[in-house]
């Protein structure tokens, strides 16, 4: 049994929002956003996560989550299992009766999360400038409970995303195929006409966040 008072993470901010990616879109949600990530994606909205934040006890972080009126959490960042109390945080709050995600470069391994967990593990795409970091045995690990998410900056990425959803059998393998334009880099249409025109069997996402409130953070 983890002492929920003896064990921490470093936080850049928890806040209480519209989830605005993913299955659970449009959910009230309470974000719980770790510091720190060791990748670099070229697109990447949250680079103030990636220094500074407080240190706060799992106890703390359970305190803050449960003073917001939501069923719903997601633990983000930076990279969130990045920090090793990750692992008991998901614990934790999935022992407290939250539907818990878990947004994930997918650079770390994934198999020690708790099932009860929608692991939502992002592909890094060519142009994310951090293809290499992709840890593909994570793919043999996901269920039906889980996703994977593609953020497409341009053509070639597009066409990688729909061949590796192809080659590991995605849409069979995980309960959502996620296709995100990267923001204000891909036009959402375009995208769109894409994926009609290849008929592929993906779920487009917009970043609903960012279309009500903007590119800023704590939304
Ligand atoms: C900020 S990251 C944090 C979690 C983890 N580091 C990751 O990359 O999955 C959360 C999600 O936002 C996506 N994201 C970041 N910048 C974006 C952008 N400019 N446009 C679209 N999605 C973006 C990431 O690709 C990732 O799926
Ligand atoms: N509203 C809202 N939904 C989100 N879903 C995933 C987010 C993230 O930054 O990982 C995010 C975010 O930053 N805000
Ligand atoms: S892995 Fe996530 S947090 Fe890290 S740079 Fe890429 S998008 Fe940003
Ligand atoms: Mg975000």
């Amino acid at each position: 049994m983890t002492d929920l008072t003896a064990e921490s993470l470093r936080i850049s901010e928890i806040f209480y929002s519209l989830q605005g990616e993913a299955r659970d879109s449009g959910l009230p949600t309470v974000f719980v956003r770790l510091t720190g990530c060791p990748l670099r994606c070229t697109y990447c909205d949250s680079e103030y996560a990636f220094y500074g934040g407080e240190r706060m006890t799992l106890a703390a972080i359970l305190d803050k989550v449960r003073s917001y009126p939501a069923r719903y959490v997601c633990v983000t960042g930076g990279e969130p299992l990045a920090q090793p109390n990750c692992l008991p945080l998901l614990v934790a709050l999935c022992d407290a009766g939250y539907r818990v995600s878990l947004e994930t470069s997918g650079a770390m391994p994934v198999e020690a999360v708790d099932p009860r967990v929608s692991r939502v593990v992002d592909l890094k795409t060519p142009a994310s400038g951090e293809q290499h970091r992709n840890r593909l045995e994570n793919i043999a690990a996901l269920t039906e409970h889980d996703q994977v998410k593609f953020v497409i900056c341009d053509r070639g990425d597009y066409e990688w995303a729909r061949f590796t959803v192809d080659q590991y059998s995605l849409t069979e393998r995980v309960g959502e195929v996620l296709f995100s334009p990267s923001y204000e880099q891909l036009e959402a249409r375009q995208l769109a006409e894409w994926i009609l025109e290849d008929g592929l069997l993906v779920r487009m996402q917009l970043q609903t966040h960012k279309l009500l409130w903007g590119d800023i953070p704590g939304v």
